[in-house]
């Protein structure tokens, strides 16, 4: 299997931060409307949007984000952000992409949870129409931020599911603001019909993945503390669930140490389903080939097993049951050339 056999091959991704992964000539043109003096080199540019090399921690890893934030701030520069997302997506071969998003990181200037997402929406489907691919919005809520605040996005965003929107995360600080203390945001939004993924076990607490589980949430970002945590692997497998596995990530966050503390030996081990995903094609300095190269190096995962993932990665996806047969049949055609 070589790198340009995994770039050929359909893919599905289903964790993918939106301003993680905007490309840097889309961070030029974002940051010129607004005034923004970026450094002439693509490297020393690439420096301020990347994870610094020596991150110690999830928050560490997260610092980049603050950079692309103001540049985020209009519907216009939404959209070209999420058209920006999908084309990268769509030069490597992803089939079908949910791309999620922070709507309450985009509201500095005045606009409205809701404004965000159709802006959001609206380059999703400007990218569709060019290119031969699916894309969806995931919205996150921010777990540092005030339950009211992400509470009214939810309440914002559930009208349009269905439209462009199939669901919602929480994302950022987990080790401070664990799904124990998400639990009523979570409930509400449940309540408001928004089907749910949810970044846990990124910092070291595999118990973050088991209560998530108890909350109904079936497909888990990360999941990275199960790799020495047999029982809670027990219960995710029982439930049903589905990983969103980001190995370059995790390693930059230091949510595994070592390949060795990664937890897909466990979880393939445990016949769990699990899918490869990028997290933040920029911030992580990846693309999904990558990520696929990257287990089929450290793994060995053959394509027989990558279409595995794939269809495991339709199965829990939230679009229609239509659009997933669709998929399936569209996965099974392009992967049986190389089988
Ligand atoms: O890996 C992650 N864990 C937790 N939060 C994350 C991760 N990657 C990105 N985020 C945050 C930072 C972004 O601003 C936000 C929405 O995409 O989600
Ligand atoms: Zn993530």
């Amino acid at each position: 299997m070589d790198e340009h056999t995994l770039h050929q091959l359909g893919k599905v991704e289903l964790h993918c931060h939106l301003d993680g992964s905007l490309s840097l000539e889309m961070i030029r043109k974002l940051a010129a409307r607004i005034n923004l003096t970026l450094p002439a080199s693509d490297e020393a540019l690439r420096q301020l949007v990347t994870a610094p090399p020596d991150a110690t921690d999830l928050m560490d890893y997260l610092k980049p984000f603050d950079f692309i934030r103001p540049l985020l701030q209009t519907k216009e520069a939404l959209s070209m952000a999420a058209y920006d997302v999908v084309a990268q997506a769509a030069a490597e071969n992803v089939r079908y992409i949910e791309v999620r998003f922070a709507p309450i990181l985009s509201m500095d200037e005045g606009l409205s949870a809701a404004d965000t997402i159709q802006a959001v929406i609206d380059g999703l489907h400007r990218g569709m129409a060019q290119f031969d691919i699916i894309a969806r919005a995931l919205v996150c809520g921010m777990r540092q931020f005030p339950a009211a605040s992400n509470d009214a996005m939810f309440k914002q965003a559930a009208p349009l599911l269905g439209h462009g929107l199939v669901g919602g995360d929480f994302a950022g600080n987990e080790a401070d603001f664990p799904p124990a203390v998400l639990q009523t945001s979570i409930q509400k939004a449940q309540r408001l019909g928004i089907p749910l993924t949810l970044h846990a076990g990124e910092c070291h607490c595999a118990e973050n993945i088991y209560l998530a589980l108890q909350f109904g949430i079936q497909r888990i970002g990360h999941a990275t503390a199960l790799t020495h945590e047999p029982k809670v692997i027990q219960a995710f497998v029982e439930r049903g669930a589905t990983a969103e596995l980001c190995l370059t990530s995790n390693l930059q966050t230091r949510a595994a140490t070592s390949l060795a503390d990664f937890p897909y030996q466990a979880l393939r081990a445990a016949e769990a389903k699990v899918t490869i995903n990028t997290d933040n094609r920029t911030v992580s300095n990846t693309t999904l080939t990558r990520e696929y190269w990257l287990f089929a190096q450290n793994f060995g995962v053959t394509i027989a097993d990558l279409l595995q993932f794939n269809h495991d990665a339709v199965t829990a996806a939230f679009c229609t049951e239509a659009q997933k047969a669709v998929l399936h049949q569209r996965l099974d055609a392009d992967y049986r050339p190389y089988l």
